[in-house]
């Protein structure tokens, strides 16, 4: 069935001639106008999102409809002639997705039936692969026996990615440790689905609902900024409370690389404790009773004053070309230390608001032990625009790497966070975080 529509207000009703049937799109709703192939009637066919009246809570749907006529202006704003990162006539893209089964909201699912299933259905491809992870290790190996080669050998590839930002972290990980030479670098599509979605959320990824969709569809790829999280030989991971000796491969380069933050103290300690089995099972509330643990020991001690070295690498701004100097802080005595490459850690925790999405820059973030209720006052500065910055307790800088050498009795107080993994460092070891210059991945942005 086809349908005539005209805008009204900021709505498109759209009627049938044949039929009484009539359907009302909001305009911020609609996805993208495409015209069918010539000598085909109706002309148009228009992508929108709904709303599930039976679910709430759920993604919304995508939705066809097919029109005979479009007023002019919607389709200068709306229409897409081709969808150069999904399909090209003259150059075979490799279309992937992952579904990260265990993602923080569980949606990525749904969101791969509801929105991107039609997507590809209604733009008529029918040549991509889905893959749904099993396990922690799903996407790693995923890189190692499918996206690693192919981009070796030089194949384009478009990863659709409906994760937070663990499974994107995966990914980069599995990228730079591989140390091979790509003739082609994959592009990521992501889709948030996560707990934080801080890349999402830096990115302009989360702004609206199609965002992710336009960026997929006729999105512009920029390049990934990455960290490299060196250790001293005998570090870590930790995973669901256990130290867990890491896999032969893991242990042989003591490197992990990240692309959002790297922190060590309340934020290491909050991400370890909240994944662990003890407080998984509190659901959503374990991030608030993790935190409440750590500001307000249930033994009635202290917090934790994390002690340590923390020294870090700036670059030199006298104008001596290249040149970094390091800075040993003078305090041994921590609460938060963290640096990003992002501007968000959340959708409103504005960790960093002086960075612009992936501009590169990565930026510390510190605070020296303050009494529970000043460090809460602090941090939820954070989600007004990021104002906790121009506190007086707050040291903010540009850096370019930094080290920690830890100098904690207890190994839980040497836990540290790399996008979300956590590592245990040994007594008497130490941590360097520091800017990468390869640029082994891009992401898809819509354009501004
Ligand atoms: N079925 C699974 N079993 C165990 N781990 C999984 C599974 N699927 C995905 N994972 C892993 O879980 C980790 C976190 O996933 P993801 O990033 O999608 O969500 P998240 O942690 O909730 O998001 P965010 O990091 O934004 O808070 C990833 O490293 C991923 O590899």
């Amino acid at each position: 069935m086809s349908f005539e529509c005209a805008i009204s207000g900021d709505v498109l009703e759209c009627s049938s001639p044949d039929t009484i049937d009539r359907i009302t799109i909001s305009v911020e709703n609609i996805l993208c106008i495409f015209q069918t192939p010539t000598g085909h009637d109706p002309r148009y066919s228009l992508l929108f999102l709904e709303n599930d009246d039976n679910a709430p809570g759920t993604p919304l749907n995508l939705k066809r409809i097919h029109l005979k006529t479009v007023p002019s202006n919607l389709i200068t704003s709306h229409s897409i002639s081709e969808t150069p990162n999904i399909y090209h006539p003259n150059n075979h893209i490799k279309l992937h997705f992952i579904i990260s089964t265990a993602s923080g909201t569980g949606m990525a699912k749904p969101l791969f039936t509801r929105i991107l299933q039609p997507l590809l259905s209604y733009l008529d491809i029918d040549c991509y692969q889905v893959h749904e992870t099993q396990s922690a290790r799903s996407i790693t190996d995923l890189c190692h026996s499918l996206f690693i080669p192919q981009a070796e050998a030089g194949v384009q590839q478009t990863i659709v990615l409906l994760s937070g930002d663990g499974g994107l972290c995966d990914i980069i990980d599995a990228f730079y440790n591989s140390a091979k030479n790509f003739r082609a670098i994959p592009n990521i599509s992501l889709f948030p689905a996560g707990t934080g979605n801080a890349m999402a959320s830096s990115t302009g990824l989360l702004t609206n609902p199609k965002a992710a969709l336009l960026a997929l569809l006729c999105g512009k790829p920029f390049p990934v900024p990455v960290f490299a999280a060196m250790f001293s030989h005998g570090a870590s991971y930790v995973q669901d409370g256990q130290t867990q000796s890491p896999t032969a491969s893991e242990m042989s380069c003591q490197k992990i690389y990240g692309g959002v933050v790297a922190s060590w103290g309340i934020h290491a300690a909050l991400v370890a404790d909240s994944d662990s089995i003890e407080y998984r099972k509190f659901g959503s509330d374990r991030f608030k009773m993790a935190a409440n643990e750590l500001l307000y020991p249930s033994d009635g001690t202290e917090s934790h004053r994390y002690c340590g070295s923390v020294t870090l690498f700036r670059r030199n701004d006298c104008g001596q070309g290249n040149t970094e100097q390091e800075e040993t802080l003078d305090t041994k005595e921590h609460m938060y230390v963290l640096a990003t490459l992002v501007s968000n850690l959340e959708k409103d925790f504005v960790i960093s608001p002086k960075s612009n999405p992936l501009d590169g820059s990565f930026r510390m973030i510190r605070f020296s032990p303050l009494l529970p209720e000043r460090a809460m006052q602090v941090l939820s500065l954070a989600y007004q625009n990021g104002q906790h910055i121009q506190d007086n307790d707050v040291m903010y800088c540009e850096i370019e790497g930094f080290r920690i050498g830890f100098d904690e009795p207890e190994g839980k107080w040497r836990r540290v966070c790399i996008d979300g993994r956590v590592v245990m460092v040994e007594e008497g070891g130490w941590m360097e975080v520091r800017k990468e210059k390869r640029r082994l991945l891009r992401i898809l942005l819509p354009a501004p």
